[in-house]
């Protein structure tokens, strides 16, 4: 199968410290990945460098077609509509119509005249969701999607989540510090530590694992095939 994302040796050096140490990581193809770690890992100076907004000191990055990112704290543009802030994924491209968003992420249609910011959490990082679909992306990389969200709306985004991936053939990277969403929702998982990879494989695997359980889990976990 081939890799949509292919990470090898990525080192990011900060004035001072090293962010990524020897970071090798890769998303499969139509497959969810995720890459859980606590607050320093490492995450967003990955998810940084995956988009080119940083260069990093050593190592490659290959990704096979369209990458599109759902930042971190979802980064609306709250006096403009949904619908403004869904054209805005599609800024690069000619075509801006929205229509396929709304059958894709239904609940937005009828919200699609509100001002961004006048939305709640949950729908806010829809709207995100969507606004990155715009770019019609093989690659979808979805930083901290539960951030400051009730569990029961990260419920209804990860159903949403299963139904676009099942759907559009999208591989997507999921960067999580809520390690029990992410190996829950996803095939395969990475974790990171003080800039290192220190456990990767099959997500159910280190879900099993006393020091994933420990670390992350609060000590056992249940988690659906
Ligand atoms: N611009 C910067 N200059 C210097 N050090 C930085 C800079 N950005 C991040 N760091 C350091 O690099 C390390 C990794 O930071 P990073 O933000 O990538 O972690 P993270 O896993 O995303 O954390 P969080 O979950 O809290 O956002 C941390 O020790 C951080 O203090």
């Amino acid at each position: 199968m081939t890799g949509a994302v292919q990470i090898d040796n990525l080192t990011v050096r900060y004035a001072g410290a090293t962010a990524l140490d020897d970071v090798t990581l890769a998303v499969a193809e139509n497959e969810m990945t995720a890459l859980i770690g606590a607050n320093g890992a490492g995450k967003s100076t990955l998810v940084k460098a995956l988009c080119g907004l940083i260069r990093p000191d050593s190592g490659t990055i290959t990704v096979h077609g369209r990458l599109a990112h759902v930042p971190e704290g979802r980064e609306m543009f709250p006096d403009m509509t949904v619908d403004d802030n869904l054209r805005l994924g599609a800024w690069r491209r000619r075509r801006r119509d929205t229509a396929p968003i709304y059958d894709l992420l239904p609940d937005l249609a009828a919200i699609r005249s509100r001002r961004a910011g006048t939305l709640s959490g949950g729908q806010q990082q829809m709207v995100a969701i969507g606004r990155a679909l715009m770019a019609d992306p093989e690659v979808l990389v979805i930083d901290e999607l539960s951030l400051g969200l009730a569990p029961m709306i990260v419920t209804s985004l990860v159903g949403h989540l299963r139904n676009l991936h099942a759907t559009r053939n999208l591989s997507v990277l999921l960067i999580e510090q809520n390690a029990r969403l992410a190996l829950d929702l996803c095939r395969h998982a990475y974790v990171l530590e003080s800039g290192r990879i220190v456990l990767h494989g099959p997500a159910a695997t280190l879900a099993r694992d006393p020091r994933v359980t420990a670390a992350y889990l609060g000590g056992h976990v249940t988690v659906t095939p």
